[in-house]
């Protein structure tokens, strides 16, 4: 029987001890999910979905992910994505991304699959970068699935730094073909996802060389094995780099060119051109080939939030079920949810996931509003969002890893067995830290940005900062933090301010020192880093205040009020350090910051379970689905827990022998021979 609370769905057979905790919520738990995706529709059609596909067997995992090898899990995850290819017009509206997105999440889980860059660095870029002639002749067939691709930009020799990779484009006038030449083995193209074994066409970037001049990272379209044969053609030599941290179900490939001849034509040539004759067309923006790696930042904070969302479910729901140690009452043990270090632990945590997935949706909508500006040919976004999203994927990508081992250790031993699939979410999260712009490399991008701007208002200019920045030249005017959220804003602004104009200030003395420019910078990367962070949490901040600014429904916003501050009071406790050192703040305000920490803990306590329910991931999407494969057992929505991990260890190919070859053939003869 299923009994109806509040549309929180209370199940008979559930673990009474999850569902007293959603007896307790004081919200709808759909309403929240609406919040959460951003409209009703969203919120619905991801519920739809997920139902949908899980009455389709063959989208199921066939076995448990973890116990199969690297060749089993390519191969299951190349059977579920094709598979889920035949269902897809049925069931979910195809030009949706986010549909798309999440019915991938649902069937592929984490571990990748060869279709993951297809749709996320291959078309993108051929979709921003191609012109409409271009888009005729590939991007239906790329839709259509008729050829596979990926995006080939980093070698083995250079990833970060784009602007010495080593692959050439050279222009032959002659026969107008672009060659495209790999000179060295640091130059071979080494990541890229799906290019190993998989695709047969991908987006290389390589440095346009015309009459001897370097122009510099380019985009072209290449073709890399026979459609029919899939054999790698002529001139190619590509293959798989080996098992990886995670994303063990995707081929991470290696790429080399010998003096491999592509048309003119396959340049990516929306924004920029070579001419018969080969006279170059600049874009209009220096770094316009740069674009499709902002589309992928912008995307990050919202990505990111869900992986450590899955994280926190098991972990919250887990903790309600388990019983360890006693508080008052000393005839039954508390559920390990009772004590304050582990929500401590995951509470915070839960309140980023919200944040980045709030912050993540507008700087979705930032980039489309650029994108749309870029067609009208209008770059003057760029550089702004350029700078946002670098320290967005930055911040985002580190806390996550936090929050999730954070969720791995408050499940004690268990967090630690693949019973618990936090690792490999962990494994597949902090891939963001090093993909798409190692974050160190990317937190100086916007501490460029945020030294010209401190320069600007240094000249006197602050009326040519842009919104982002405008706080950098507000006077300091002391806050008291009783007044609510806004006086955090304003604390917050000030530590950033002053952290940005101190390691501005740093840098120019480095330089009026006699240092070199990079040098000095170098010498104040540190600090450069830090002002990056704390400008990026505290615009993270100032989303989070927006978009519960905006929820009418009141037991909503009471909640996620209590989410928001605690994590205005947990962020500011963090970073204390700064506004302290200044006498900016004063310790009877850190005593206040605490107080109201420990008390949102509390507040938030009744609420947890539904607020990691309201992410809405089915079994299916935490891979705890029973009906088909035991697998991550920890986080299952009914909290049945200990029989199935009792089930989890029996179904061990360990376990399907009682005696192992390693007893037979090493065990066995060592404790014979101790013996004689
Ligand atoms: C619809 C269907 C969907 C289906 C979905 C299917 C499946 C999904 C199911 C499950 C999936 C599950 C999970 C998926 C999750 C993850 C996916 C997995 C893997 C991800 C793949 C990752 C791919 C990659 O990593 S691609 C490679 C990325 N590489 C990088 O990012 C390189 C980083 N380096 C750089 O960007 C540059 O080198 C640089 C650091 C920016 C420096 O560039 P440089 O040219 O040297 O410039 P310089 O520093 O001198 O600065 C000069 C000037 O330019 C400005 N600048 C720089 N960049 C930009 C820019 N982009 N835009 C604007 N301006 C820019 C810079 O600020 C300077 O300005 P100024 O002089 O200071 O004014
Ligand atoms: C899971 C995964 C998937 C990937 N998928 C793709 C893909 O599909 N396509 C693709 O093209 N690439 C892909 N990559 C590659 C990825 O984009 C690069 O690894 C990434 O950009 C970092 O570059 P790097 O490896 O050269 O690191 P490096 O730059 O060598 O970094 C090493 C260290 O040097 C430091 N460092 C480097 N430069 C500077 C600097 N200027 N200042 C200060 N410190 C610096 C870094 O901070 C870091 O600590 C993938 C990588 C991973 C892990």
């Amino acid at each position: 029987m299923t009994m109806v609370f509040l549309n929180k769905e209370i199940r008979d057979g559930d673990n009474p001890d999850l569902t007293e905790e959603r007896k307790t919520a004081t919200f709808d738990t759909n309403k929240m999910a609406e919040v959460i995706y951003g409209s009703e529709k969203l919120a619905r059609r991801r519920r739809e979905i997920s139902q949908a596909v899980s009455l389709i067997p063959e989208l199921a995992d066939s076995k448990p992910l973890p116990f199969l090898s690297r060749n089993e899990k390519i191969l299951e995850s190349t059977r579920k994505v094709t598979a889920l290819n035949e269902h897809l017009p049925r069931l979910i509206n195809m030009n949706d991304e986010d549909e798309a997105w999440h019915i991938h999440s649902e069937v592929i889980g984490f571990e990748g699959n060869p279709l993951a860059l297809h749709h996320s660095l291959f078309i993108p870029p051929l979709v921003i970068q191609g012109s409409d002639e271009q888009h005729e002749k590939w991007l239906g067939r790329a839709k259509r699935r008729e050829i596979i691709g990926c995006y080939a930009q980093t070698e083995l020799g250079h990833g970060s730094n784009i602007r010495k990779l080593e692959t050439t484009a050279t222009y032959s006038l002659s026969t107008q073909e672009f060659i495209l030449h790999t000179p060295t083995i640091n130059a071979l193209k080494w990541w890229p996802g799906a290019l190993g074994k998989s695709s047969n066409h991908a987006v290389v970037v390589a440095s346009l060389i015309i009459k001897e001049q370097n122009y510099g990272p380019h985009l072209f379209m290449v073709q890399i094995r026979d459609e029919q044969s899939h054999e790698p053609l002529p001139g190619i030599a590509v293959g798989d780099i080996g098992p990886k941290m995670a994303f063990n179900g995707a081929d991470n490939g290696f790429l080399g060119f010998n003096n491999f001849r592509i048309p003119r034509g396959n340049l990516l040539n929306r924004h920029c051109n070579v001419e018969v004759d080969g006279t170059y067309v600049r874009p209009p923006h220096d770094k316009m080939n740069y674009a499709g790696m902002i589309r992928v930042r912008s995307r990050m904070a919202a990505e990111q939030g869900t992986f450590m969302a899955q994280a926190l479910t098991i972990a919250v729901r887990y903790s309600a079920v388990r019983r360890q140690g006693f508080l008052e009452n000393k005839s039954q043990e508390v559920k390990v949810l009772d004590y304050q270090t582990q929500q401590h632990r995951l509470f915070p945590a839960i309140a980023r996931s919200y944040a980045f997935i709030f912050c993540g949706f507008e700087t979705i909508q930032k980039y489309e509003t650029l994108q749309n500006e870029m067609n009208s040919g209008n770059v003057s976004l760029m550089a702004d969002l350029h700078a946002l999203t670098s320290g967005i994927k930055s911040v985002v990508t580190y806390q996550t890893g936090e929050g999730i081992e954070q969720a791995r250790m408050a499940c004690g031993g268990h967090g630690y067995s693949m019973a618990s699939y936090i690792s490999e979410i962990y494994g597949c999260a902090i891939g963001g830290c090093t993909y798409e712009g190692e974050n160190m490399v990317m937190l100086l991008q916007l501490a460029r940005y945020l030294v010209k701007s401190v320069e600007l208002a240094m000249r006197g200019k602050p009326g040519d900062l842009g919104p982002m920045v405008a706080y950098l030249a507000y006077p300091d005017i002391k806050v008291d933090l009783v007044t609510g959220p806004e006086a955090y804003v304003k604390m917050f602004q000030h530590i950033s301010k002053r952290q940005s104009i101190k390691a501005t200030e740093k840098f120019h003395r480095k330089m009026e020192s006699g240092v070199s420019r990079d040098e000095a910078w170098n010498q104040c990367a540190v600090e450069l880093t830090r002002a990056s962070r704390l400008h990026t949490r505290l615009y993270i901040i100032e989303t989070f205040i927006r978009r519960v600014d905006s929820i009418e429904d009141l037991s909503i916003k009471m909640v996620l009020t209590d989410l928001m501050n605690l994590h205005l009071n947990y962020e500011l406790l963090d970073v204390a350090s700064y506004a302290l050192e200044d006498g900016f703040m004063s310790s009877t305000q850190m005593g206040f910051i605490k107080n109201q920490l420990y008390s949102s803990l509390e507040k938030i306590r009744p609420n947890a379970v539904s607020l990691v329910d309201s992410f809405q991931f089915s079994d299916l999407q935490l891979r705890s689905n029973l009906l088909n494969f035991l697998f991550q057992v920890l986080g299952r929505r009914d909290g049945h827990v200990y029989q199935n991990l009792f089930e989890w260890a029996k179904s061990s190919p360990l376990n399907q022998t009682e005696v192992l070859p390693s007893v037979t053939q090493y065990l066995k003869p060592m404790m014979e021979k101790a013996k004689l």
